[in-house]
């Protein structure tokens, strides 16, 4: 290939993939609940072996190495990064499908063996099996929302390793009994050298989906509350805030305030970890029972704080009933005990969001709140002015 140094290349990539191999190694060292970078390593390190074995078919080394085993190991890389996304995606416990992977690789070995000094078989077979793996790691990443561009990137990567696959199938069997012509080979090598780029950019990505896909898990739990897994007091009000600065400055909306009445005696009688299940129920109820679009918080102790876009103030008297009702009938029952827990919501709402401040609001809320409260609790309170 004019202007292409083949070896140089393939010397150069089979030292990255070597090197990643070390570096997911490490990084399962370091990481020892994600084994996915055992599988991983082990990916990489056999491509590289598999790849000098290969290569050993220039060397006069017996085609039962350099062909038979060669091609053998060459299908085992990308069905390790299918078994690491496996464990990656669902989690470090997840079954392999083992009867699935070990008809598929005794078919596979009994073909190869059965054809591996005809010509162009190996190659071929070889490519149905990289093939058949790159779409099962497609399916698996298809399952994985988050992080969407890293896992978007590596299964067009994979797409079109499968792509390359499939060319070099047509290629070998459309020349099948005759020698392939000039222009055939040019084209296989070109296909050698994007098979061996694009497995180095796949070994590659695999890390790099893992970090970000932590990062990402690590900024929302930053953002949540850890007993009820709502967004905390500073998620909440930046959400809100952001939402009533774009969205919402025109529209009419609620802000609620809510807080569990006598918890303090729930604690004391029942004991705090009872107090953490009642706070979860309640958090349950308010997820249930509010739409998607309403943003819901909890501020701190047994106080949670809901905005309510695009709502009436008959649908929020509506709404804030409704919660009041769920706790009072669903949450009062933990490990058979009957808590007898209500909850009190001071409310309040605007026609049109624009020119107010969303703290002022949150304080008409909390006055109304404190009204509830006064005025004998397990009740719903609108904010009126004096
Ligand atoms: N179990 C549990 N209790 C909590 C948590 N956060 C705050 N609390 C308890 O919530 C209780 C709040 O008590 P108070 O502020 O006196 O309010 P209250 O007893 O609900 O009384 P009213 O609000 O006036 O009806 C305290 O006993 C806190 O210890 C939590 O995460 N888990």
């Amino acid at each position: 290939m004019p202007g292409l140094d083949l070896p140089t290349l393939i010397v150069l990539t089979l030292t990255i993939n070597l090197l990643v191999a070390g570096y997911m190694a490490l990084l399962a060292k370091l990481q020892p609940q994600q084994s996915a970078f055992w599988h991983w390593a082990l990916s990489c390190l056999i491509f590289v072996v598999a790849s000098l074995l290969a290569a050993s078919r220039l060397h006069q080394v017996p085609p039962i190495f350099s062909v038979l085993l060669a091609h053998a190991l060459l299908a085992l890389p990308p069905l390790l990064v299918g078994t690491g996304l496996v464990r990656f995606i669902r989690g470090p416990l997840a079954a392999q499908p083992l009867k699935a992977i070990a008809i598929c690789a005794t078919v596979y070995l009994l073909l190869l063996s059965a054809s591996y000094t005809v010509s162009h078989s190996t190659a071929v077979l070889n490519a149905i099996a990289i093939t058949a793996s790159c779409i099962w790691c497609i399916r698996l990443l298809q399952a994985l929302t988050k992080p969407q561009f890293a896992s978007r990137l590596l299964q067009s990567v994979l797409a079109l390793h499968a792509l390359t696959m499939l060319a070099e199938i047509y290629l070998y069997l459309s020349h099948w009994h005759t020698a392939l012509p000039q222009q055939a080979v040019t084209l296989l090598q070109l296909i050698l050298l994007s098979h061996i780029l694009l497995t180095t950019v796949a070994a590659v990505l695999l890390p790099l989906l893992f970090f970000i896909a932590r990062e990402q898990l690590l900024m929302q739990q930053a953002d949540l509350d850890e007993l009820t897994l709502l967004p905390n007091r500073r998620h909440f009000l930046r959400e809100s805030s952001a939402y009533l600065a774009q969205d919402g400055a025109n529209a009419q909306l609620a802000v609620m305030m809510l807080d569990l009445d006598h918890f303090k005696s729930i604690n004391d009688t029942f004991g705090h970890a009872v107090g953490d299940t009642a706070l979860k129920q309640v958090a349950q109820i308010l997820t249930q029972v509010l739409r998607k679009t309403d943003l819901i918080g909890r501020m701190g102790g047994e106080e949670f704080a809901i905005v309510m876009p695009n709502t009436s103030e008959a649908e929020a008297r509506c709404i804030g009933q409704r919660l009041r009702q769920q706790v009072e009938q669903h949450a009062g029952m933990v490990d058979g005990k009957p808590l007898n827990l209500t909850i009190s919501i001071g409310a309040t709402y605007v026609k049109q969001f624009s020119g107010l401040d969303f703290q002022t609001l949150l304080k008409q809320a909390d006055e109304a709140l404190y009204e509830a409260k006064r005025s004998g609790r397990n009740t719903v309170t609108f904010y009126s002015a004096r």
